[in-house]
């Protein structure tokens, strides 16, 4: 069993309804188990493209599966969803990274560990820092990437995680 941690975002439509509906099916997954889901931070878009802010969560897990086979399952829930954002609210309503996969270290372009873009994205960051105290060496991996990164963009909370980890 491997422990991983998830990256959640969404910004077009009903964002908190598709953070939710993506943690419900994440829990669905007989192969995935939901240990902790942090509270919902609003952040401010990264990357210099302008659109909406963005709301963003980040998912402990315990799973069986490599980190292909996870992967594929986080692209089968973004497509279920994007089918339904299709039909609704046009492309891109949520995406889901892979950041930790236990202490696994690898430049794969297919599932690069830890996340290339972890560290320069608190988005990623404040979150897995609120669910990772448990975790000795991922929460002080997180907090030097904190400390170190040059990501200005704001976080900020936004709720709590009760409504979509009821
Ligand atoms: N740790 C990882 N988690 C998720 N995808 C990854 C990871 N490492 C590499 N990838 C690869 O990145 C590719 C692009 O992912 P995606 O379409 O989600 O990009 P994006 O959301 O636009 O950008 P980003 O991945 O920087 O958030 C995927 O096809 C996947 O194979
Ligand atoms: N704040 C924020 N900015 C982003 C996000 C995101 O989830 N949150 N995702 C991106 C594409 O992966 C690009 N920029």
């Amino acid at each position: 069993m491997a422990k991983a941690y998830l990256s959640i975002g969404s910004n077009i439509g009903d964002r908190e309804t598709q953070l939710s509906l993506a943690v419900k099916s994440l829990k669905n997954n007989r192969m995935i188990n939901v240990d902790r889901v942090s509270s919902i931070y609003e952040t401010e878009p990264v990357g210099g493209v302008v659109q909406d802010d963005f709301l963003n969560i980040a998912v402990a897990i315990t799973t069986p599966l490599a980190p292909v086979e996870l992967l594929s399952v986080l692209h089968e829930v973004e497509q279920t969803l994007h089918r339904q954002r299709l039909i609704h609210w046009g492309p891109r309503t949520i995406d889901l990274d892979i950041i930790f996969y236990d202490q696994m270290v690898s430049d794969n372009p297919v599932v690069t560990l830890p996340h290339p873009e972890a560290h320069n994205r608190l988005f990623v960051l404040v979150p897995i820092k609120e669910i990772s105290r448990q975790n000795q060496v991922i929460h002080e991996q997180v907090n030097q990437m904190i400390e170190a990164t040059s990501d200005q963009n704001w976080v900020r909370k936004y709720k709590d995680s009760g409504e979509i980890n009821g």
